[in-house]
């Protein structure tokens, strides 16, 4: 579990972080959606004592990052998959980790399996791919076994099968019983990998919802009509439905459900060739809510 309770991070005049509280439950993942800017970076930084908030307080399992005795064993963290040492080989970057908390060998074999990552790594991190190296700080991440696991945007640059696997990798760990916090800026990707939903802009929280609650929330409720005969917009008008003509010729028609006009259509004896329920993509969902954070940067 993570508990954020008014975290703020100032840097100068510039807020990045301002009055965030939330909590991350265990056994889902998280998504921690935000545009750029929005300040997801930095709200993981201080939750792995990385960056000092400027006031308010975040905890790992009850407790503040500085105060857990063996932290990798508690929370395992991906902020940077580029922060590697390029002359070290993937292998000796988990022993030296592994070493600050004597953590056996064996679990880098392990870890490194579980990542894909057996054979390269061996070779010096200086070569490796960009996929190669979240995978490798995935591992990282995983070493202590933790039951909290933060990644700060893992599928950048990934190709499709690296973000697949990413996906089953973060189920995985959230069916684990784990608490999973994952940031992106893509509520296309957050949508099909995350239970719930933190959506910030601006350092502050727009949002804390479930992905269906949110489909629910934005469900428009327009829906999108096509007749041959002329008569449909007027019969529509009549039952209280407000309604636009597109180019085409389609009708946008609200107030009405789909159930509705298909019984206009009945009793007025009328053709219809398209009736579609409209729901406002969690895209669009995103976007409005993210609106004036992204003008704002
Ligand atoms: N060390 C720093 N010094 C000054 N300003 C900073 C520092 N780190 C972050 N900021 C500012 O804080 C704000 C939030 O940045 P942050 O990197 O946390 O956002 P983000 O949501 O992770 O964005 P992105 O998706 O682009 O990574 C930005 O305005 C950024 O310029």
């Amino acid at each position: 579990m993570i508990e954020l309770d008014a975290l703020t991070k100032r840097y100068g005049g510039t807020v990045a972080v301002d009055g965030l509280t939330f909590t991350v439950k265990p056994g889902r993942v998280t998504g921690f959606l935000g545009p750029n800017g929005a300040g997801k970076s930095t709200t993981m930084r201080m939750i792995v004592g990385l960056d000092r908030p400027t006031s308010g307080a975040a905890t790992v399992n009850g407790r503040p990052y500085a105060a857990l005795r063996s932290p990798l064993r508690h929370v395992g963290a991906m902020l940077d998959a580029s922060q590697l040492h390029k002359g070290r080989s993937g292998y000796a970057h988990l022993h030296a980790l592994a070493e600050t908390h004597r953590i056996p060998r064996s679990r880098i074999t392990e870890v490194l399996d579980l990542v894909g990552m057996s054979t390269a790594a061996r070779r010096r991190a200086g070569g490796y791919s960009l996929g190669m190296s979240q995978r490798l700080g995935i591992a990282a991440a995983l070493l202590g076994d933790p039951e909290v696991v933060i990644l700060d945007e893992p599928v950048n640059g990934l190709d499709p099968d690296g973000v697949l696997w990413i996906r089953t990798l973060l189920r995985d760990l959230a069916d684990e019983g784990r608490t999973v916090l994952v940031s992106s800026h893509l509520m296309s990707e957050m949508a099909v990998t995350a239970e719930h939903l933190l959506i910030i802009g601006r350092g502050r929280l727009l949002a804390d919802t479930g992905v269906d609650e949110l489909i629910d929330r934005v469900q428009v409720g327009s829906v999108l009509v096509r007749s041959p005969d002329s008569g449909l917009t007027d019969a529509l008008t009549r039952r209280g439905a407000s309604v636009e003509t597109d180019a085409t010729g389609a009708l946008t028609v609200r107030g009405l459900t789909a159930a509705e006009i298909g019984d206009v259509a009945r009793d007025e004896r009328l053709a219809l060739t398209e009736l579609t329920p409209h729901r406002a993509s969690l895209e669009e969902a995103y976007m409005d809510l993210t609106r004036e954070a992204v003008e704002y940067a």
